[in-house]
């Protein structure tokens, strides 16, 4: 394919990344397959589409003083502008002239002569005037909502959480690309053994920088491995590994995971039971219910059963059981995967918090009611958003006296995390150890 067609691709992905609020990394690997593109026009289009989603506000910035008078501006003629700013400016290895000759080709073929006049126009005015300056923007709210592209409240709702310095150094985290994270299968094989295998295969790996049975992929993609395919291993970010062991579950065991689907923290603790006792893993529709199945057999592990459910009705669906402990990884805003989904931090608004809090309230609600004394309850989140974290568990704890946080959770969870741990809660910020940001509450059942 012609480097202006893996452009041209570009645009369309992005323009329906907007159109239909898909997320990103479903939609880009649609893309990559409809398209049969080659692995080095994978890497370019996956490099445009995710650089220029990631930096939206920011090209914006530099685009406003040359678009102001444009009166009407088609979205693909927006996004086209984006994505040639984003090369120009952050991308050194293509040279302007071809970044300039593919925006009036592609503006020839989506539009017509008019069009390709007026991009032709506007970059060569950026190439002349350059770029406006991030340090004029002396509000530092606004100076890093622009800079890193983060919407103005999310940032100054962090600023409020967290303060000044983490916030910025957070959200900088948010434009760096992700590490490849794997769970090694410990009933099958050790981080060394895996890292060994896939050096063999020709794929550099080494041993993450969290998690005892994390290994992290230098280059290739982690599910077209043979060990991934033969479930010796698991595609999982290293924070996330952290919550099985916060749940800490014995062989023999009964344990309900509430939230289950596709069946990550599942399998996890399935792996950690060496396949005895029982999880029942829950989620909302059947089809996501099929993921978690899909999963466990592709690990190999029967102690998994998955089932469709509600989960705020399972105490009423479930009565007469009693599980040993019980996982609630609750839907959240997402704002911790902010990395892999950069669409999370545009689509989602205050409100989706608001709504989302009260959904994680009800969930624990629910299910702390099938616990037995003595028994254990996680409740995490991939966000930071302490209305979605810290707030729950602290209105958990109020209206149900017979819990309490556990200050044991140090015991379950590596020394590197230790700092981050005020008695049974961890917060992980994306800058910490550079992976996602997860939340993770260990609390008890009083006897
Ligand atoms: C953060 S994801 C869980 C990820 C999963 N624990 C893993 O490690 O693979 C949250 C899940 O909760 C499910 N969910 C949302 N509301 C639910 C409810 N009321 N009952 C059960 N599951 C629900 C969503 O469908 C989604 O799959």
């Amino acid at each position: 394919m012609k480097t202006s067609n893996v452009r041209e691709l570009a645009v369309e992905a992005l323009a329906a990344v907007e159109k239909n609020q898909a997320y990103s990394n479903l939609l880009l690997n649609t893309f990559i397959e409809k398209s049969r593109l080659s692995p080095k026009d994978t890497a370019l289009f996956t490099e445009l589409v995710y650089g220029t989603l990631q930096r939206k506000i920011t090209l914006d910035y530099f685009l406003a003083p040359f678009t102001s008078k444009a009166k009407k501006m088609e979205l693909w003629v927006r996004i086209l502008l984006r994505l040639s700013v984003y090369q120009m400016v952050y991308l050194d290895r293509i040279p302007e002239r071809a970044i300039f000759f593919e925006a009036v080709e592609i503006s020839k073929r989506k539009g017509h002569k008019g069009i390709a006049g007026f991009v032709n126009g506007v970059l060569r005015a950026v190439q002349r005037e350059g770029i406006p300056s991030l340090d004029d923007i002396k509000d530092p709210a606004e100076r890093i909502s622009t800079g890193t592209s983060h919407p103005l409240w999310l940032v100054k709702k962090w600023i409020r959480q967290y303060g000044l310095e983490q916030t910025e150094q957070m959200c900088s985290t948010h434009l760096l690309p992700p590490a490849a994270s794997a769970r090694t299968n410990s009933m099958q094989l050790t981080p060394e053994e895996a890292i060994q295998i896939l050096s063999a295969e020709g794929l550099e790996a080494e041993k993450g920088v969290l998690a005892e049975e994390a290994v992290t992929l230098k280059k290739g993609s982690i599910s077209k491995t043979d060990l991934f395919k033969q479930g010796k291993l698991s595609i999982q970010d290293e924070s996330s590994m952290l919550t099985a062991r916060a749940v800490g579950p014995l062989k023999h065991e009964q344990i309900l995971d509430a939230c289950a689907a596709p069946g990550g923290k599942s399998s996890h603790m399935a792996e950690l039971m060496e396949g005895t006792g029982e999880i029942i893993s829950l989620d909302l529709h059947q089809h996501k219910v099929n993921l978690i199945a899909s999963q466990a057999e592709r690990l190999g592990l029967q102690n998994i059963k998955p089932k469709a459910m509600d989960a705020r009705e399972a105490a009423e669906q479930l009565a007469g059981r009693e599980f040993d402990r019980i996982l609630v990884d609750a839907p959240c805003s997402g704002f911790g995967v902010i990395r892999r989904k950069p669409d999370i931090k545009y689509a989602k608004t205050a409100e989706d918090v608001e709504r989302l809090s009260s959904i994680q309230k009800d969930l624990l609600d629910s299910v702390s009611r099938l616990l037995k004394k003595g028994g254990t309850l996680v409740y995490s989140t991939c966000t930071m958003d302490q209305e979605e974290n810290e707030q729950v568990v602290a209105e958990f704890l109020s209206t149900h006296p017979d819990f309490e946080e556990d200050h044991n959770l140090k015991q379950f969870l590596p020394e590197k995390v230790h700092p981050y741990i005020s008695g049974g809660k961890l917060q992980i910020l994306p800058h910490y150890f550079s992976t996602d940001g997860f939340f993770i509450t260990r609390l008890k059942k009083k006897v």
